[in-house]
């Protein structure tokens, strides 16, 4: 059914559609496509043959969506990536051991900075850009290597940056940055994980040797799951209760390891260590929470409260200011930016695999014809085409969080330090959590062989998954983003300045809380839909009823019940996206994607949360009928969206830039992906060169 064609690219079943839907071509309108006669004889409408959509982007039409979805720093992420595949001892075989496993990333590691001279913790004070560009690049050459690298850097390097003193940064950070002083961020205790108010572990202040006793009271204060603890960390740094003669508080506190015991967690999946420190003893003198005697001299004048947390000169706060930075604390944030910023590579992966595959496999089709590939039908470009949609979308909300970043960690000013707290937590909640359900999505849409160990899903979302969990649980961290959005509404309305200001929000409640609802305003046309004034409307709109209760159900009620966070990120995201979108170009049809991202978030609400279909009481009701010609036309927009996509699917892919080498799935190769697959599994003796081929050539 299948053969080559003339030009050497493969073709399938010979089927080139006149009607190829590449950008800019024609397509048919809403509700036209895909009408598929029902009978013997009935045609089906195909936007794109298979082969068009995997062949190499055209010259120049698609050249403009490569570059323009590249990133800043694609050379060094091209370097990493080079390196790498210049050096097959150092790649992930599919099927290794956790002990091996362990071995090949350091090993990994130690090359990247020691041979390649790649030195991320160097570019993480440098240019957080750069250092979060070779976190993705890394991240593709195997996400446990990714994981390694963000503890040693981010974590166990950004808490001493931090939460040091130039003391502990004159004695670490050459270690930290050439791998001599392998490290861990030992925060979380056996009982206590989110609740860190909750942890156990003390570090008593012993006057007399003027030293820091650390201990583990109990078992339930053991640290647990430390990354790099269980063979090549050497040094932590402790999070434990301070104690002191006169008030207890709280501190964070350097500590060397020697002193203590490590543990390994077992052996399943991350398998991470608990360590139990004991006994050591560590100078006073921290830039957390200095202890000073009486007789030390005179504190600094105060500074504003921010300040002091943003620059950790920390004077025993009481309680309740730790707990503020404790919801924020500066290593943390880093981590969470990475987090989010390397779940978009991995959805990216995903979608690529996905999409490859629905393009080159058959299933069915007419009678008496060839059979059509996947993603010809409208179920597999309703899972997939969205996917590749917020894709886009991500990627774009991403940069500019990395950007935010980097201005913040140049300028430490307040309100940029605000947002990016808000942005990383609510981004890493939201991108993590759909690429876990969207690696599921892909797995499933790729049939048996996506169950394929060679194929990646399995590996994939194993390593993935746990991106939900640390650097804060998604729901928890969603419920500091509301409480956050909730308290700057809570001030707005009392007419006091915005301590900290999520700028998104205040705007969309400044405006929206008195519009009428953008959906039922029986705007039903097209060019309405893909307004982006219209989309930005709506998405805004659907924090206002909520909002609106907060008078009825206290701030309590209003944020436990109603105030959903992930609505405002989504606006973020959304924003993003339109303000990337390039005028007056509009390479590869982006805006199509922009208007599929939209479209499909707003019909999705509608499906499930009805925010957008329900006018608060205040507003004039709509007439039944006017809401049912709204929604119908949402729908088939969104679906003839999705069917536009696809006819370009190929070319979308393919401007993420992501390598055969860093792809790997046989099932994703752009040409015979089946010989690649069949020769992985280890048939090439039955198979000889020109029988593989032949698997394309018969007829
Ligand atoms: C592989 C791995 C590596 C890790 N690496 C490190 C590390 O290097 N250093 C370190 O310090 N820690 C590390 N951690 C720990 C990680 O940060 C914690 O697991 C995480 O913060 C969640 O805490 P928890 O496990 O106590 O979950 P819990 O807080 O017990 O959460 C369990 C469930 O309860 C829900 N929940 C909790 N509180 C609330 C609430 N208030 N309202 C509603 N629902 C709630 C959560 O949503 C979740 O579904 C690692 C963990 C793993 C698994």
């Amino acid at each position: 059914v299948s053969r080559r064609g003339a030009d050497g690219e493969v073709s399938w079943g010979g089927r080139r559609s006149s009607q190829g839907a590449a950008a800019g071509e024609a397509v048919p309108p809403p509700g036209g496509a895909r009408r598929r006669r029902s009978g013997g004889g009935g045609r089906q409408v195909v936007a794109e043959p298979c082969a068009m959509a995997l062949r190499a982007p055209a010259a120049g039409k698609f050249e403009g969506l490569t570059s323009y979805m590249r990133e800043k720093h694609w050379d060094l992420q091209e370097k990493v990536l080079e390196f790498f595949n210049s050096r097959p001892d150092l790649q992930t075989p599919v099927e290794i051991s956790m002990a091996e496993h362990r071995e090949l990333c350091m090993r990994q590691l130690r090359a990247l900075v020691q041979e390649a001279n790649i030195r991320p913790f160097r570019l993480m004070l440098e240019d957080p850009g750069k250092y979060f560009a070779v976190t993705r690049a890394i991240g593709s050459v195997d996400m446990s290597l990714g994981i390694k690298m963000g503890v040693q850097y981010s974590l166990w390097g950004g808490s001493v940056i931090n939460l040091g003193t130039q003391k502990h940064r004159d004695r670490f950070l050459d270690g930290i940055d050439n791998l001599d002083y392998p490290g861990c961020f030992a925060m979380t205790e056996l009982h206590h994980g989110s609740n860190v108010q909750g942890l156990q572990t003390t570090a008593t202040f012993d006057p007399a040797a003027d030293e820091f006793v650390i201990d583990t009271p109990n078992d339930g204060a053991i640290k647990w799951w430390i990354g790099n603890a269980a063979l090549h960390g050497k040094f932590a740094t402790v999070f434990a209760r301070l104690l002191l003669p006169s008030s207890p508080t709280w501190a964070s506190t350097p500590s060397s390891s020697p002193s203590g015991t490590w543990r390994h967690t077992g052996p399943p999946r991350g398998g991470n260590p608990r360590l139990r420190p004991q006994g050591g003893a560590q100078r006073r003198g921290q830039r957390s929470s200095q202890v000073l005697r009486r007789e030390d001299p005179p504190r600094q004048p105060a500074q504003p409260l921010r300040r002091r947390l943003q620059r950790r000169q920390v004077l025993q706060l009481p309680p309740h200011r730790w707990q503020a930075l404790r919801r924020y604390p500066g290593g943390a944030c880093g981590g969470r930016v990475g987090l989010a910023y390397s779940s978009v590579n991995v959805l990216k992966l995903g979608a690529t695999i996905a999409v490859r595959y629905s393009l080159l496999r058959q299933q069915f089709g007419p009678p008496n014809q060839p059979e059509v590939c996947i993603l010809d039908y409208q179920s597999q470009q309703q899972k997939l085409m969205p996917m590749v949609a917020s894709a886009y979308a991500f990627h774009f909300a991403t940069l500019f969080m990395v950007d935010r970043y980097s201005e913040m960690k140049k300028t430490h000013d307040e309100e940029i330090v605000a947002d990016v707290h808000a942005l990383s937590a609510g981004l890493k909640s939201y991108i993590t959590s759909y690429t876990a359900k969207s690696l599921s999505v892909c797995r499933e849409a790729c049939g048996g062989h996506g169950y394929a160990a060679v194929n990646r899903f399995g590996s994939l979302r194993n390593d993935h998954d746990i991106f939900q969990t640390f650097e804060g649980d998604n729901t928890v961290l969603l419920q500091q983003v509301a409480g956050d959005l909730l308290k700057q509404y809570q001030e707005k309305f009392k007419g006091t300045a915005l301590a900290v200001t999520w700028n998104y929000l205040r705007d969309s409640m400044a405006t929206y809380l008195s519009q009428p609802n953008p959906i039922t305003s029986r705007w039903e046309g097209e060019d309405h839909l893909r307004n982006p004034k219209f989309q930005l409307d709506a998405f805004r709109y659907r924090t206002s009823p909520a909002l609106l209760r907060l008078e009825d159900l206290g701030s309590f009620g209003a944020w436990n019940r109603c105030l959903d966070p992930r609505r405002d990120i989504e606006s973020v995201i959304l924003e993003k996206f339109i303000e990337a979108l390039p005028e007056p170009e509009n390479p590869g049809g982006v805006k199509l994607v922009c208007d599929l991202y939209a479209l499909d978030r707003i019909w999705n609400d509608i499906g499930t949360t009805g925010t957008l279909t329900t006018s608060p009481p205040t507003r004039p009701r709509y007439t039944p009928t006017a809401l049912s010609l709204s929604l119908s036309a949402i729908q088939k927009l969104r679906d003839y969206l999705c069917f536009q996509v696809r006819g370009v699917a190929g070319q979308l892919i393919n401007a993420f830039g992501i390598t055969p080498e860093a792809t790997r799935a046989p099932i994703a190769m752009q040409s015979e992906a089946y010989s690649s697959y069949t020769r992985q599994v280890g048939f090439q003796e039955y198979i000889p060169a020109a029988g593989a081929a032949g698997l394309f050539d018969s007829d």
